[in-house]
């Protein structure tokens, strides 16, 4: 089974919502909410891969602030299946105002609220840490590299 390496971007306002959108037309879990971001490309660490699929989706610069936590989920039941393995990191706004240019809809959601969103399958372990608050660590700049195989 085909697998992939996915980071997402947990962006969280300051009355406590978190920032989702839905997946495009044509694409994987088509209709499916999910956190912004994308697969890691050959010889990118973490910080890279998200800041660029966050430019390129959301023409919107962030800054990944802390490890949120990791899911690992296997998509059996697709028409392509496949395996992926989803690293999430906390991300603060630096400049722009995330504007969709491949997803069809955004949405803030409530952190309380995260549980009634359809999300893709591979997220619901990351809405359970962000909800719990728990599992997550610090992880400011030089330390993402050591806390990437987690
Ligand atoms: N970005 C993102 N992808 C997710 C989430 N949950 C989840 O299962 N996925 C899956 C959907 C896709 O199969 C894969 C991410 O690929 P993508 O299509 O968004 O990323 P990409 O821009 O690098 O891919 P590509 O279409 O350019 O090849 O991970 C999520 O919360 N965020």
């Amino acid at each position: 089974m085909k697998h992939v390496e996915v980071v997402c971007a947990v962006i969280r306002n300051d009355k406590n919502e978190i920032f989702c959108c839905k997946r495009g037309p044509g694409r994987a879990l088509e209709g499916y909410w999910e956190f912004p971001g994308g697969k890691v490309e050959a010889n990118e660490t973490h910080e890279e891969t998200i800041v660029r699929e966050i430019k390129e989706e959301l023409n919107t610069i962030i800054e990944p602030i802390r490890y949120v936590g990791v899911s690992n989920h296997e998509y059996t039941d697709l028409n392509k299946p496949f395996s992926i393995t989803m690293y999430a990191y906390e991300c603060k706004l630096i400049q722009g105002e995330l504007e969709l240019t491949e997803h069809t809809e955004k949405i803030w959601v409530k952190v309380e609220d995260l549980k009634k969103i359809d999300f893709a399958a591979a997220d619901l372990p990351i809405v359970g840490m962000i909800k719990k608050d728990k599992n997550y660590k610090l992880c400011w700049k030089n330390e993402y590299r050591e806390l990437k195989w987690d």
